[in-house]
């Protein structure tokens, strides 16, 4: 294998300048995830790979954006595996820190504070996850940050990957690094969906046969609605929550059309009149053992 496991900070960023000098490199690109990694990762690696000279991934089951311990003690962890997927995407280095390397001190005093945005829908149901997301993803921010100049005797760019499934999480951390001032631009990559539609994501493991094909009902609701804004259609969103809720085996939590930045819903777009304009269709539901998140950008 050509790429390299390091474990501490200091060895992330010592690897990390070297092999941006072998490279002769002018870019480094990063892609926090919690690992159990599958081809929405993989295809997150890619996109960093190609447009970058170095591409550092890190997996960090991070304790802090957990509320429920259960759900943290089950969180698949399968280093040798990522490792592969990564090693074949052409990614150059794993930072896979212990729990005592990020917080030393125990919990960190200072955090990140995720404000209303963070407070809505996946917030209200995980009270304190973005804050604890958002606190380690700066964090990892600092870790991967390039050092020295680059090549050119310019500062290297830095460039992270994020998936639009979690959009909330997306949409937080751009309002980040722009309202804290980080060097680093976002990329945001597009959902990547099983064959039948199911949003990948490493709790799907989770899912019995039955819980499996019943979750589809999710990507199936989004794509009418998707479909109705193509078409100039009213979204009728009432009628998709009602074909959600039809499925015995899902729990809806939430499911709206919301403003892609500042996740506000977008109402009066929603019922009666033809949608027009750029939205985004959240859903969340519990699925089995399972809280699923799914959504699709609308523009019409
Ligand atoms: N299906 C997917 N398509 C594109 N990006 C994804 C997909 N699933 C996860 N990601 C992105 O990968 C990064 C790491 O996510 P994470 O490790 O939490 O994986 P996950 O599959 O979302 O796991 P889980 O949903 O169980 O938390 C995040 O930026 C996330 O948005
Ligand atoms: C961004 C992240 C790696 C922070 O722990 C996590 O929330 C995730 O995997 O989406
Ligand atoms: N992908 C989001 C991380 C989490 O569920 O904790």
């Amino acid at each position: 294998m050509a790429i390299k496991l390091v474990t501490t900070a200091a060895e992330l960023r010592s690897e990390g300048a070297r092999l941006l000098k072998e490279k002769g490199g002018s870019s480094l690109g990063f892609v926090p995830t919690m690992g159990a990694l599958h081809s929405g990762h993989a295809t997150l690696a890619r996109t960093a790979v190609a447009a970058n000279d170095v591409t550092a991934v890190s997996i960090f089951v991070n304790p802090l954006q957990f509320g429920d311990a259960v759900d943290l003690d089950r969180y698949p962890r399968t280093l040798e595996a990522d490792m592969e997927l990564l090693d074949a995407e052409g990614v150059d280095l794993v930072f896979a820190p212990a729990v005592e390397e990020v917080y030393p001190d125990g919990q960190p005093l200072v955090r990140v504070t995720s404000g209303p945005l963070g407070e809505k829908w996946e917030g209200a149901s995980r009270p304190g996850h973005f804050d604890g997301a958002l606190t380690v993803v700066a964090k990892l921010l600092h870790y991967a940050l390039p050092a020295g100049p680059a090549a050119d005797g310019g500062a290297a760019a830095y460039r992270a990957y994020f998936g639009q499934k979690d959009a909330q999480q997306l949409a937080l951390v751009r309002r980040m690094v722009t309202d804290l001032n980080f060097p680093v631009e976002i990329v945001a990559v597009p959902t990547v969906r099983a064959e039948d539609g199911l949003a990948l994501s490493s709790r799907n493991r989770f899912l019995s046969a039955e819980e499996r094909e019943a979750a589809l009902v999710l990507a199936r609701a989004l794509r009418l609605l998707e479909q109705r804004a193509s078409a100039h259609e009213p979204l009728d969103l009432p009628s998709a929550v009602e074909l959600v809720r039809s499925q015995p085996l899902v729990e809806l939590d939430y499911f709206d059309v919301v403003d892609p930045r500042t996740l506000e819903p977008l109402a009066e777009n929603c019922q009666d009149t033809p949608f027009r304009g750029e939205g985004l269709a959240i859903i969340a539901a519990k699925v089995g053992p399972v809280r699923l998140i799914d959504n699709i950008p609308l523009d019409s």
